[in-house]
């Protein structure tokens, strides 16, 4: 194992040492993190600042088709819808991101040269994670050559539970490293771990191996992206910056559907991370059928007519 010292100088050298390291970390007080969450979650906001919340949250969408039925014609469609959510409103700002598996990143960059929406690929046998690792640094440098901005690869959960946190950590590290210049966004599957405090130390330990993104699930395990659980993350990436000086991301996905939830998790963040993560260079929401309730509650706000579904193209 070949512990960075660039992402964690000096606190841990070796196996043993970031075990020591990951149990060492204070335990999550389970009932007082899902009360916070629940505490903030009835938080009500002004009209003025749900504007201007619905638009943040579009602009921190990474809209994802993750199907096995998947086509380049609906990806195709899906970074059109992207670039331009609203086509009957200019103002509506573009999605972050559009998620897909390797084989269709082409595809998508070619839909989105120029416009400033990032690419992001799934890779490393997603989502079960069940491959050798040659074959997960290939699917990795396969969807890089074809121009992905972004790497969401899964953690060999059966690894981190066994214990076996150097093999985790050694895996995050080499794909790292074919990933260049594109961020990597380090997939816990929390629906996974069982606790909060492996959520709390799987955290840590993508962090800790080069991750710039953390992100919660990969939508095909429920429960995936929970309050309770982006708290705990949220926890995470601000006492590591605390203590490193380095700013890792946060992407809850799976699961959020609503603009309610959408807005009750950037509470969560402005009260737990902090404003500095209140932007799409910090935080993403991994969804694919979030965007449309987006868009039909910004129409509701600004015309005070509900839009119904069918005027949104489908997501
Ligand atoms: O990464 C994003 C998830 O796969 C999307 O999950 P969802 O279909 O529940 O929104």
């Amino acid at each position: 194992m070949c512990v960075s010292t660039e992402t964690l100088p000096g606190l841990v050298t070796g196996t043993a040492e970031l075990r020591r390291f990951l149990h060492g970390l204070p335990g999550v007080d389970q009932v007082g993190a899902e009360e916070r969450a629940a505490r903030l979650a009835t938080r009500s906001i002004k009209k003025s600042a749900k504007a201007e919340a619905i638009d943040l949250a579009i602009s921190m969408v990474d809209l994802t088709t993750l199907e096995g039925a998947d086509t380049p014609g609906k990806v195709r469609a899906l970074c059109a819808k992207g670039m331009h959510p609203d086509p009957g409103d200019a103002s509506v700002p573009k999605v972050a991101a559009i998620c897909v598996y390797s084989d269709l990143v082409a595809e998508a960059v070619r839909a989105l040269t120029g416009s400033g929406v990032g690419v992001a690929s799934v890779a490393t046998a997603f989502p079960s994670g069940r491959a050798p690792l040659d074959a997960k640094l290939a699917d990795t440098r396969r969807a890089v050559d074809d121009g992905a901005s972004e790497i969401d690869m899964v953690i060999d959960r059966g690894a981190f539970l066994a214990g076996d946190y150097a093999k985790v950590y050694d895996e995050i590290v080499a794909i790292k490293a074919e990933c260049g210049e594109a961020h990597l966004k380090v997939i816990l599957e929390t629906g996974e771990l069982v606790t909060y405090d492996n959520v709390r130390r799987a955290s840590w330990l993508a962090m800790m191996a080069g991750a710039d993104f953390i992100k919660t699930s990969t939508g095909k395990v429920s429960p995936a992206a929970t309050l309770p659980v982006t708290l705990v993350m949220l926890e995470a990436v601000r006492d590591y910056r605390a203590r490193t000086g380095r700013q890792v991301g946060v992407k809850p996905a799976g699961g959020i559907r609503s603009t309610k939830d959408a807005i009750k998790h950037l509470v969560l963040v402005n009260e737990t991370a902090g404003p500095d993560w209140l932007t799409p260079r910090w935080f993403r929401i991994g969804a694919s059928s979030l965007l449309n309730d987006l868009l039909m509650q910004r129409r509701k706000l600004t015309t005070g007519v509900y839009a119904g579904p069918d005027y949104f193209t489908m997501d």
